[in-house]
């Protein structure tokens, strides 16, 4: 029966939970709608309790109002909808695989938790935690040659060394767990975000603890593009088959950069045919991406569908409080004495990602050590003088304008212009925002740059888009693009 009303419910829980909530944890849900039974598959127990949760109360609401006041039984599951029953979605909704799909690729064995949870009636959660204990036993593990592949590990990479804050919180608590039991309820873990921002940290860092936790263990950690490499290699040696061993002998295969596998059609699927094969056998996948899986282009959809998976989480860019942190970490480890006034005036200045914002700090350092200077903020401004310079050059109100105008599907001159349209003024305010934001021009220059408006207007709009960002999550998604299209 195509289930018309968890899509419509999904569209109404769209726009009342922050974009990161939403992809993390309803987005990947799949239903099932029939006899007056609405069942929900999560791809893994960790969000069928997460979502029974913190959310079954306001979707059994949502799906009550829009039934016309009639609420369908909700049940909820750990697996996939039956085929026939595919979510009729918006076509960025996640659309997974069968459970007889997985049966026949993996070999006839169904790895999934097939444990159904009364959700509405509140359950016994003692009784349900016991319930999804069973997952098969790991598989023994086997090593070609003597290869130590945890030698690629960066080791300065730990839990330690990584700051944590708003933006990477639900990150570093999903890899958390994953270092403390590879292979259960989290995989695969599938890390994205913009460049420079921890990922790669993250992904070192549970490597690094799964074999500080059991020396043993085998981690092998590479970018998506070496995975190419090896295997065109290996199919030039006629050694395809030495590279599948290797590869799925591994107690973890950490992939970093997914995004690099795009068009290379025959390492996606010898890396799906490993994928499946390493979560058949109970070993960790960890992945990373600069893009949430459904939009990752020239990529198969069953590969997609398959990060979908265990979990999905997004590592954002670090609000000030974090970079300020960071930059008292960084400073910690080099045995540089960091006052919170300087870490403070950095961390306003680069806002980027942390890559940017921990080059500046070396650039401060070494400056210091050469002229035996104390780091002040007069003095950080002359040192970071160039590389100010390129920022303040790079976001103009102009390349602003520009942005804001392509992002929209509107013309530079509508900005300018006195339209009062709603698809045109909510961009303007947008723009203004920004502008207020990442340059340094005052408000009558700004409001001079939008055809000549007054500066209380532009005022308005910078509250506007405040108050916006804390009610609306497609503006709070939109407005977070923009930082991230401007200052990278
Ligand atoms: N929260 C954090 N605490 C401490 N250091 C961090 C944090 N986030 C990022 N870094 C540091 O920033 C640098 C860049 O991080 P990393 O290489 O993990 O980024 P990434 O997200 O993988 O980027 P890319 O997509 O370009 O690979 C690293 O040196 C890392 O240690």
């Amino acid at each position: 029966m195509p289930n018309r009303l968890w899509h419509q419910c999904l569209e109404v829980l769209r726009d009342e939970f922050p974009a990161q909530q939403f992809n993390t944890w309803l987005r990947p849900l799949q239903s099932d709608h029939r006899e007056g039974q609405l069942m929900l598959f999560a791809p893994n127990r960790f969000v069928m309790d997460w979502v029974h949760e913190k959310y079954l109360r306001r979707i059994e609401e949502v799906l009550k109002d829009l039934n016309g006041g009639q609420a369908p039984r909700v049940g909820m599951k750990v697996g996939s909808a039956p085929r026939e029953s595919e979510p009729v979605v918006r076509s960025e909704l996640v659309k997974q695989d069968t459970g007889k799909r997985i049966q026949e690729e993996s070999g006839g064995r169904v790895t999934e938790e097939e444990k159904v949870v009364a959700a509405t009636s509140g359950g016994n959660r003692q009784a349900q935690l016991n319930e999804y204990t069973s997952n098969g036993g790991r598989r023994p593990v086997q090593v070609e040659g003597d290869i130590k592949h945890q030698s690629f590990l960066n080791e300065g990479f730990t839990f330690d060394t990584f700051v944590e804050g708003k933006s990477n919180q639900l990150a570093r608590a999903a890899s958390m767990q994953v270092a403390e039991n590879p292979g259960g309820a989290y995989n695969p873990l599938f890390l994205y975000g913009g460049v420079g921002l921890g990922k790669t940290h993250l992904m070192h860092a549970i490597g690094n603890d799964i074999v500080r936790r059991n020396p043993n263990a085998k981690v092998a950690y590479l970018r998506s593009e070496r995975f190419v490499a090896d295997m065109v290699k290996a199919l030039q040696l006629n050694a395809i088959n030495e590279f599948k061993r290797y590869y799925r002998s591994v107690d973890a295969l950490l992939i970093d950069d997914i995004q690099f596998f795009a068009r290379k059609e025959r390492s996606q699927e010898e890396f799906f045919h490993t994928f499946n094969a390493l979560l058949e056998g109970g070993q960790q996948v960890i992945v990373t991406c600069d893009r949430f899986p459904k939009e990752i282009v020239d990529m198969e959809e069953r590969l997609k569908s398959r990060f979908g998976w265990g979990l999905t989480v997004m590592v954002e860019p670090p609000e000030l409080e974090t970079r300020v942190a960071i930059l008292m970490k960084k400073a910690e480890q080099t045995n540089v004495k960091l006052s919170s006034e300087a870490a403070f005036f950095i961390a306003q200045k680069i806002r980027s990602n942390v890559r940017e914002l921990e080059g500046a700090l070396r650039l401060v350092i070494a400056n210091a050590h050469f002229t035996g200077s104390e780091i002040t903020p007069p003095f950080i401004r002359e040192s970071l003088k160039d590389l100010l310079a390129l920022h303040e050059k790079q976001v103009s109100i102009d390349n602003i304008q520009r942005t804001v105008a392509e992002y929209y599907k509107i013309k530079v001159a509508d900005l300018h212009s006195k339209r009062r349209t709603r698809v045109i003024t909510r961009p303007r305010q947008v723009a203004m925002a920004l502008s207020k934001e990442l340059t340094n021009h005052s408000l009558p220059e700004i409001g001079d740059a939008f055809g000549g408006r007054d500066h209380t207007t532009v005022l308005h709009a910078c509250k506007k888009i405040v108050e916006l960002q804390e009610t609306d999550p497609g503006i709070r998604e939109d407005y977070q693009n923009f930082m991230r299209l401007l200052t990278t």
